[in-house]
């Protein structure tokens, strides 16, 4: 048996040819979606993504604002960018590319920005509006995971979904979304702390792992058919490394593949929340 690929690049493409009219809605309205990228110090990694938003922006035909920053900036100094781009009309959504250097305290800096800006769906309001169940930028890569599955027939309602990780950027939030009950899946959220991982995933039909640690999740883990997503992404000797060891290929129904799966649909999901903010904001 061999897994049907859950294509993210294809995914992304396909939700790109849908944002660009409603890009252009707003724009003839002049109302233009701009997206703001705030990144501090030179680390090649968190270059590369960057880059690849405003590649991504262009397509769609957002605009795009880059704010790059020397890797020992002040709070003060750093806090005064993020009140300009709250008050800059021309950026209607941005976000602050993670991880910080040690020196600055993160979280302020994340409360700093307008929820209204908020184009990751991770400022504490719109966390919270997620729990209750209010309208909001929705966290990207948990967002990307329902969007993928959905675009594949990957069926959640009554569904049993073990999500590996607790993490604020994918695991918590995961757990959130699939709860609502218009994709009314049973979620069990494993951590480090799970007893048996092993038992908990052999019983779900979507195995969505977040844990950050190569080859974690295998093929004897697997319930056949089950569709594995693939979040993880852990830098090695040999390049990068997913969670999930390839041989669950053979097991899996549907399987990520990583790069190519989650993460472009993670970009996507960026200009999703800044198209509909910008929607939200004309209607
Ligand atoms: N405020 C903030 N928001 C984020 O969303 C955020 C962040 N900070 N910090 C870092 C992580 C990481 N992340 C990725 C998004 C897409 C790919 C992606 O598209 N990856 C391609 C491959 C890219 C490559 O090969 O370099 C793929 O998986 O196919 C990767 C990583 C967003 N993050």
């Amino acid at each position: 048996m061999s897994a049907k690929i859950l294509d993210g690049r294809a995914t992304k493409d396909a939700i790109f040819e849908e944002l660009r009219p409603r890009v252009a809605k707003l724009s003839e309205q002049g109302r233009a979606p701009g997206l703001a990228t705030v990144l501090v110090g030179d680390d090649p990694g968190s270059h590369s993504y960057v880059r690849a938003k405003h590649n991504d922006c262009a397509k769609v035909g957002i605009t795009s604002i880059r704010k790059d920053l020397p890797a020992d900036i002040g709070q003060a100094d750093l806090e005064a960018v993020l009140d300009e781009l709250n008050a800059d009309p021309a950026c209607t959504g941005y976000i602050v590319q993670l991880p910080l250097p040690d020196h600055l305290d993160s979280g302020a800096l994340l409360e700093r920005i307008d929820p209204a800006k908020d184009a990751d769906g991770l400022h504490p309001t719109s966390l919270g509006k997620l729990v209750l169940g209010e309208a909001g930028p929705l966290p990207c890569t948990p967002n990307g995971i329902i969007a993928l599955l959905r675009r594949h027939d990957v069926e959640l309602n009554g569904a049993h979904v073990a999500v590996v990780g607790r993490g604020i950027t994918v695991g918590r939030p995961m757990g959130l979304l699939l709860t609502r009950r218009s994709e009314n899946s049973t979620v069990t959220l494993c951590h480090t702390g799970t007893k048996d991982l092993a038992a908990e995933v052999s019983r779900a039909d979507v195995v969505i792992a977040a844990a950050g640690k190569p080859g974690l999740i295998t093929a004897d883990m697997i319930k056949p058919g089950a569709a594995v997503l693939d979040v993880g992404v852990t830098r090695t000797d040999d390049g990068l490394s997913g969670d999930v060891h390839p041989d669950v290929a053979e097991v899996a129904g549907f399987i990520s593949p990583n790069p190519g799966g989650v993460g472009p649909m993670t970009r996507a999901m960026l200009l999703s929340n800044v198209v509909e903010a910008a929607e939200r904001e004309s209607a």
